[in-house]
């Protein structure tokens, strides 16, 4: 049976706006017929539904972009053998989906759409399977790491760094899960802030949020000495190596982490383009990397940062909303851009470039990651 993405979307996009009673009947159905699975899944499941359905609606609207869709999954596919999933529970897993799916877009379903989701699923558990089997033979499913470095730049800010203990290879602007011993079992992606090291040690950047657990213990509960789990490096958004142009980058908040990367491999590469690093915070005390940054712009004079602040009313620099400062800055549309922070900045951010011009091939943010 070959793929049928339009009867895929369809009945998917019946199932969209009862999302959450969805995700949790897939899992309540798939813990019901494989209690084993259950101690594989964190105590609280709200994130990892979320998680499950951003994945699920990333594949179903990318089916008919099958290169994009296969290096996602063989992403997905890797960081998954951290949990310790093998082939068979793609099986328990699609048995549980199928069911979900039936039962809510039953006004639509019949036996093509059944045909359709049979194919559309074993394709994308196969690519995964596939890709966790090759990366076996040459890669941990996870690394530990040591906190060698734990500094508090703000109330809600630290700036961790790591050293695995296997060397961990990764892209400049990929981002790797954490796990603490704190939370078993629960874990949460940042960016990776800094170019590949000699030294493999890594740098995060970690903003706790309410309720958050992992970015709490990360700036509460932990020191250097510490142990974490990493899983590995995953994400699209790094830099275009063979690219002539000027460089933007619009970071909002800790949402610097991964452009930081990019602008000190791009500095590393020996290019000389023009970089500007527009760099928002609601208030002066959250540009918690600024004297980091004004460092690396007096090593290399083709860089500028632009500290910008949106909720200060007496700050005397730069002031306003960063995808506003950024459009009325200047033109952008011969640059190659990067974005990334805050979802609604993000996105407004690319609304107004593209508005002002700039093609959408040139802006690169990463989707998944930025909406997590
Ligand atoms: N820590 C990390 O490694 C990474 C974090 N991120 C994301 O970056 C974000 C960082 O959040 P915070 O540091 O709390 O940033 P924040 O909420 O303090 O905002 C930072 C900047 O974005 C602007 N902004 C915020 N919401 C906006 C909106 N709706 N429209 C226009 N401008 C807006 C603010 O004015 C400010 O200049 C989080 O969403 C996080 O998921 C993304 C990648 C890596």
């Amino acid at each position: 049976m070959s793929l049928n993405p339009r009867l895929v979307k369809e009945s998917f996009s019946v199932i969209e706006p009862v999302a959450d009673k969805a995700t949790a009947y897939f899992y309540g159905r798939l813990f019901a017929e494989n209690p084993h699975l259950r101690g594989m899944f964190p105590p609280a499941m709200d994130v990892q539904r979320d998680r499950l359905f951003s994945s699920l609606t990333r594949i179903v609207w990318s089916l008919d972009s099958p290169d994009g869709l296969a290096g996602f999954l063989g992403q997905l596919g890797r960081d998954h053998r951290k949990y310790g999933v093998i082939a068979e529970h793609y099986t328990a897993v699609g048995n549980a989906l199928l069911a979900t799916i039936r039962r809510f877009a039953a006004d639509v379903w019949n036996h093509e759409i059944e045909a359709a989701w049979v194919s559309a699923y074993s394709a994308a558990a196969n690519l995964m399977i596939g890709a966790a089997e090759s990366d076996a033979g040459v890669s941990p499913a996870w690394w530990l790491a040591e906190v060698v470095g734990h500094e508090r730049r703000h109330r809600d800010i630290a700036v961790l760094t790591l050293r695995p203990t296997q060397r961990l290879p990764y892209q400049p602007g990929q981002y790797v899960s954490v796990q603490t011993s704190r939370w078993p079992r629960v874990w949460r992606t940042f960016s990776i802030a800094n170019a590949p090291r000699a030294d493999n040690t890594i740098t995060l950047h970690v903003r706790s949020v309410p309720g958050g657990w992992v970015s709490t213990a990360l700036i509460r509960h932990t020191g250097v000495g510490d142990t974490l789990m990493l899983g590995p490096p995953m994400g699209t958004m790094t830099p275009r190596e063979n690219s002539v142009r000027d460089v933007l980058c619009v970071a909002g908040g800790t949402g610097l982490a991964p452009l930081k990367a990019i602008v000190e491999s791009i500095i590393a590469s020996g290019r000389r383009p023009a970089i500007h690093l527009m760099y928002g915070a609601r208030s002066a005390d959250e540009l918690y990397d600024l004297p980091d940054l004004i460092r690396l712009e007096s090593s290399f004079p083709w860089l500028r940062v632009l500290p910008v602040v949106s909720g200060q009313p007496g700050y005397e620099g730069m002031r306003g909303h960063l995808p506003e400062v950024t459009q009325r800055f200047r033109s952008w549309t011969d640059h190659d851009v990067y974005v990334c922070g805050p979802a609604g900045m993000v996105n407004e951010t690319v609304r107004r470039l593209q508005g002002d011009g700039v093609p959408l091939v040139r802006i690169h943010r990463d989707v998944a990651h930025a909406e997590r």
